[in-house]
């Protein structure tokens, strides 16, 4: 299971969340505490192996200052958070991950006038557009539609509940931000049991393999 730390705010976290086995990390642009500037996301992608992946976090943001955040900060990929149409999303040249709102079923909908990298299916926001540390109902996600190789899930995920959100849902890649932090900071301990917790899966093949 691939795993997105998203809220980085600091060198720390996401030293922490790249030696714990992270494999993207991301940096929030649009309103949001964990906004960070072009500069900071800019110096902390450096200072992170390059295997790891950064995302930027946007909310409805012109193309103009997409690139010009994505070249200076050297982004991997642009992830939507906002209400933009899809033809904005084949517009960017960066892999995009396009961010639902679910709450009901009839939400899924609209996943099909999109093509995008991934989809990636988020509680609907309470004080910002996303980031709200809350999970939404995954048995709407039953009926799916859309490769499972495409899907990233978000929306309250912990290192308690994340190993039954893999088994319902089976997504590509689990993205947590509040469920990693204690009084609104990303907390390490709290970073190593998630990935400890969504990594599980690849340590028990391996365990079986020593087993047969
Ligand atoms: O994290 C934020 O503050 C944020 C603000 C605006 C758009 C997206 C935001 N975060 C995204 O929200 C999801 C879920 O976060 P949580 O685990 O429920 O806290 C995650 O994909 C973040 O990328």
């Amino acid at each position: 299971m691939k795993v997105k730390i998203c809220g980085i705010m600091s060198e720390e976290a996401a030293l922490a969340a790249s030696e714990a086995g992270a494999d993207l990390l991301g940096f929030v642009f649009a309103e949001s505490k964990r906004k960070v500037t072009t500069e900071q996301a800019a110096y902390i992608i450096q200072q992170v192996p390059q295997h790891v992946k950064s995302v930027g976090v946007f909310v409805n943001e012109s193309y103009e200052n997409i690139i010009h955040i994505a070249e200076t900060a050297k982004l991997d990929y642009i992830q939507l958070h906002g209400d933009e149409p899809p033809e904005f999303c084949k517009s960017l040249p960066y892999p995009v991950i396009k961010a639902f709102s679910i709450k009901e079923q009839d939400d899924l909908n609209q996943l099909a006038e999109y093509e995008c990298d991934f989809y990636l299916l988020d509680s609907p926001g309470v004080k910002y557009r996303g980031g709200s540390g809350i999970p939404f109902d995954w048995s709407l996600l039953e009926h799916l539609d859309i490769p499972r190789e495409k899907i990233i899930l978000a929306g309250g995920l912990d290192h308690e509940n994340v190993k039954k959100a893999m088994t319902t849902v089976k997504p590509a890649i689990v993205d947590v931000s509040s469920g990693v932090e204690t009084n609104g900071v990303k907390d390490v301990r709290k970073i190593q049991e998630f990935l400890a917790a969504a990594k599980i899966e690849e340590r028990e093949d391996i365990g079986s393999l020593h087993i047969t």
